[in-house]
């Protein structure tokens, strides 16, 4: 659990995570207060994070939380009104218009809506970044078709955004965000307007440049598939504060504030509900527990070495275990069937070994 922290008790990471990787972006006590037609809205709250370089790091939360200010503030779209957001050790807040520019070559960025030019090709729409910057044709050239290649569309130079498909336009988005060969990729909520089978295919792609050109990713999602999909890093906001943050496996296992849970119950249905309980009990009137699993007990038989120790019988009535980053964890629910002083030394046994709690 080390990597793991309450935003609330621990300001800020330092400089250099636990795997000795440096710092891409830092956000040092962000506020931004928004004041709209005499209405104060205060959209971020004292938000302090860290962003090792080569993460592909989440920031998860619904509708309001304050993701897309967050991730604005990254290239200057929103400037903080207290606080500052360091982008590759440059600070984003004090940087003039011709150095702001060029630091935004070095944050690319995709959209929900892809934000394609309808007008131009797709070739066109690549090129764009890059004929702003001032690359000779022939350089574009080279460049655009190298992306085309990279992203799986090189028959569609020609085609214009209108006849592709959504998930072949993010690509395309992309692409065009890749052009200027940015350290740093923000995505906003880039698979939210696109089903399933075609979110897998965009994240994979999304994974395969983070580990290709070794780009650091910032995603803000309200998916928590998104993040257990390809994140190492995750923090959830809640009304303009980061509730948690840490490493996926870390959040997802032991999730500590209530809307986090309930982003994780979104995906893992391991834990059953009031309701479940109610039900298991109209057909199990054994005594019920719930053992967390994880990845460090995993080798351990220790339910049939207590059942044969203690005599007593486990029945498994709910859960599910999960991998997550090459890590398992879940929860299981079961019945202790025997004798009342074989159930309650069974029980002492267990929780030397797991993380238990009775239920129902
Ligand atoms: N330009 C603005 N003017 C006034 N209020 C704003 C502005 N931008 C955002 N807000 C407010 O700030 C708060 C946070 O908004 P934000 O868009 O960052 O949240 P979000 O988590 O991205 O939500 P969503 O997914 O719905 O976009 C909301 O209350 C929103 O209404």
């Amino acid at each position: 659990m080390a990597s793991k922290s309450n935003v609330l008790d621990q300001p800020v990471q330092p400089l250099n995570d636990a795997a000795g990787r440096d710092e891409m972006i830092r956000f040092e006590n962000v506020s931004k207060i928004f004041d709209s037609r005499g209405e104060r809205v205060q959209a971020l709250k004292d938000v302090n994070l860290s962003v090792a370089r080569g993460d592909i790091f989440g920031v998860v939360g619904y509708s309001g939380a304050g993701k897309s200010t967050l991730l604005r503030t990254i290239n200057g779209l929103e400037i903080p009104s207290t606080g500052k957001v360091l982008v590759d050790g440059a600070d984003i807040g004090a940087l003039n218009g011709k150095q702001l520019s060029a630091a935004r070559q070095n944050i690319g960025m995709i959209f929900q809506q892809f934000n394609l030019l309808l007008s131009r090709n797709i070739f066109q729409n690549i090129a764009y970044p890059l004929r702003l910057a001032g690359v000779s044709k022939a350089e574009t050239k080279k460049r655009v078709y190298e992306l085309l290649d990279f992203v799986g569309l090189g028959d569609k130079a020609k085609a214009y955004p209108e006849q592709l498909s959504g998930g072949q336009k993010q690509r395309v988005g992309i692409a065009r965000a890749l052009a200027n060969r940015p350290a740093v990729l923000i995505c906003d909520e880039a698979t939210s307007a696109l089903d399933p089978q075609t979110t897998g295919e965009v994240l994979d792609l999304l994974k395969k440049v983070n580990r290709e050109y070794g780009i650091t990713i910032l995603l803000i999602t309200h998916e928590m598939d998104v993040i257990r999909k390809i994140c190492n890093k995750v923090a959830v906001m809640e009304g303009g504060t980061v509730v948690e943050h840490g490493g996926v496996y870390e959040v997802f296992s032991d999730p500590q504030a209530p809307v986090t849970s309930r982003f994780v119950s979104s995906v893992l249905d391991h834990r059953p509900g009031t309701e479940a309980i109610e039900h298991i009990r109209k057909t199990h009137r054994g005594q019920l527990v719930q053992i967390e699993v994880k990845d460090e007990g995993s080798s351990d038989p220790f339910l049939s070495r207590i059942a044969r120790k203690r005599n007593v019988d486990f029945n498994i009535v709910y859960g599910g275990v999960n991998e997550l980053q090459s890590r398992v964890f879940g929860s299981l629910t079961v019945e202790l069937l025997g004798s009342g002083p074989d159930i309650e030394l069974a029980l002492d046994d267990l929780a030397q070994v797991a993380e238990i709690r009775k239920a129902g």
